[in-house]
């Protein structure tokens, strides 16, 4: 259970746009930061407002030592909502972010009324998967993991026509504390949410990529089919990284399922 007030660690968060308006809350990949949403931001209305959290121990949060639990991850996602003063808002979460907005609507339902979940699943990988990445971070450190993520996340022709977004990414990732990547890494591996995802009642919208080498689409659609009701896009020529990839197709996707969410 989780109360209202705590605040396990304090998250660093970006609010934009009127107080009084819907809010749009956004919540990241592992070795990414709030800045992954950035070009996505002019193609959204502009009558939201706009949250964007840094996860624990990346971007300009603070780091403890790991291992975290999925709980805590919540937990802080929580409290800064609170502290911010957000109830009912439309949360958007990608991989992590998208176990992490999961875990959050389950929980704390007066905080979400709506959930958009992308390139993410109630169980991402296996526990051998991050226990043999926790073993290369633990070795070489965070960069021995750039090259094989920058494969998984972005689509060929990301590769092959936007090297600069995948340069971005990359510097990203590398800045990110290893406490912080081997701590949330640890989160994933023991987190399993198809029982409480699958008790899920308010509107959803899955999104995945058609080339994402983390969370396949098959594996996303499965997410999608759990939660009843819930809408299915897949974004084209994106692989794990859709909000960078093809921010103008992703925010129509989310700009779409708000509209309908008036609707409810
Ligand atoms: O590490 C990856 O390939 C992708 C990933 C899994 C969880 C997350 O947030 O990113």
């Amino acid at each position: 259970m989780i109360l209202p007030g705590e605040d396990p660690v304090r998250l660093h968060v970006v609010d934009e746009g009127p107080h009084d308006a819907p809010a749009l809350v956004f919540a990241h990949a592992l070795g990414a930061d709030l800045t992954m949403w950035d070009a996505v931001l002019p193609y959204l209305p502009n009558d939201l407002r706009v949250i964007r959290m840094d996860m624990r121990g990346h971007g300009q949060s603070p780091c403890p030592d790991g291992p975290y639990p999925m709980g805590d991850l919540v937990k802080d996602a929580a409290a800064a909502l609170d502290r911010f003063g957000v109830k009912d808002s439309a949360l958007v979460g990608i991989s992590i972010g998208g176990i992490i907005a999961q875990g959050l609507a389950a929980e704390r339902k007066d905080l979400v009324r709506a959930l958009i979940l992308s390139n993410t699943a109630v169980k991402i990988a296996t526990p051998a998967i991050w226990e043999e990445r926790v073993d290369i971070v633990r070795k070489e450190g965070v960069e021995a993991l750039v090259g094989p993520n920058m494969q998984r996340w972005f689509a060929r022709a990301t590769h092959r026509d936007r090297p600069e977004l995948i340069l971005n990414a990359a510097e990203i990732m590398r800045a990110t504390p290893e406490a912080g990547y081997l701590g949330c890494m640890a989160a994933i591996a023991d987190t399993d949410l198809y029982e409480s995802t699958a008790r899920l009642t308010l509107p959803t919208l899955v999104t995945a990529g058609s080339e994402d080498g983390s969370t396949p689409a098959d594996l996303v659609r499965e997410l999608a089919d759990l939660i009843p009701g819930t809408h299915f896009k897949l974004i084209r020529k994106s692989g794990h990284m859709g909000p960078v990839e093809q921010p103008e197709a992703y925010a129509a996707a989310i700009s779409e399922f708000l509209e309908i969410c008036k609707h409810v």
